[in-house]
C-alpha cells in the first residue's frame, strides 16, 4: 500500500533517531525533509528561533496549534522545566495518529497532551477539559485563516494573561496579513518580526513574536 509522506517522516525518524532523544529526532526529521521531501515541519532554521524564545519564556503551559507530525511539538517538549505541560491541537486525524508516534518515539508522551480536533471547538473549553488558568506561551502553526480568529477566541476565554507570548509561524509564507496587522497595531499586544525562511528553501518567511499586554 501507497505510504503518506507522514508515514515517510516517521519511518525515518524510527530508522535514524534514537529512542528518547528529541533531538535526534528533530535532527533525522530535517535530514529527511532536507535531502529526501519537503514537509511543513518549522524546519531547523525557523525552529532555532522557537527554541530561544521557549527558552526566554521557559513556560509551564504552552498552547500549540496545529501539530502536523510533531516536530515543534517535540522541539517545544524538550525544552520545558519538569513539571510544564504542552497541549497541541490537531485537526487532521492522520497527522495526529503520526504525530503521537513521533513523540512518544522522543520520550515525551508525559510532557505533551495531543489533542485531535478544531481549534475553535476546543480552545473555549480548555479549562473545564486540562484545568488550564493562562497559557504562557502558544504556537500558531496551523491554517493561516485561523490565526486572528482563535487569538480573539484566546482572549475572550481569559487564556492570555499579562505577558503571555504567542508566536506565530508563516506570518509571510504562506502569510496571516490579517493576524499581522491585527497584533502590530493593537495597543494589547507587543509585536516583533523575526525574519527567517521558510522551512528547507530560500523563500522569506518570519515568526511573528506578540506579548499580549493583558
Ligand atoms: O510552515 C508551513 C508552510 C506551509 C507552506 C505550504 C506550501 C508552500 F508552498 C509554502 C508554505 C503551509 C503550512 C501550513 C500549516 C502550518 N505550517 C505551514
Ligand atoms: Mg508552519
Amino acid at each position: 500500500t501507497q505510504s503518506t509522506r507522514p508515514q515517510r517522516i516517521l519511518d525515518a525518524v524510527q530508522k535514524n533517531a534514537t529512542r528518547g532523544d528529541p533531538r535526534s529526532v528533530v535532527k533525522a526529521i530535517d535530514h529527511f525533509c532536507r535531502n529526501k521531501e519537503w514537509a511543513m515541519n518549522v524546519g531547523d532554521e525557523k525552529g532555532c528561533i522557537l527554541d530561544s524564545v521557549v527558552s526566554e519564556v521557559n513556560p509551564a503551559t504552552v498552547l500549540e496549534l496545529g501539530t502536523y507530525c510533531g516536530y515543534s511539538t517535540v522541539r517545544i517538549a524538550s525544552l520545558l522545566p519538569p513539571h510544564a505541560k504542552l497541549i497541541t491541537l490537531e485537526f487532521n486525524p492522520d497527522f495526529a495518529a503520526i504525530a503521537r508516534q513521533v513523540i512518544a518515539w522522543a520520550g515525551l508522551e508525559d510532557k505533551v497532551q495531543l489533542v485531535e480536533g478544531a481549534s475553535g471547538d476546543w480552545i473555549p473549553k480548555m479549562k473545564e477539559q486540562f484545568g488550564v488558568k493562562t497559557f504562557d506561551l502558544v504556537f500558531l502553526d496551523h491554517w493561516k485563516n485561523s490565526y486572528l480568529p482563535d487569538t480573539k477566541l484566546m482572549e475572550e476565554c481569559s487564556l492570555l494573561r499579562k505577558g503571555s507570548v504567542l508566536l506565530a509561524d508563516n506570518v509571510i509564507c504562506p502569510g496571516a496579513p490579517d493576524y499581522l496587522e491585527f497584533v502590530r497595531s493593537s495597543p494589547r499586544y507587543k509585536s516583533q518580526y523575526f525574519k527567517s525562511h521558510l522551512e528547507y528553501t530560500k523563500v522569506e518567511d518570519g515568526l511573528e513574536k506578540s506579548v499580549f499586554l493583558g
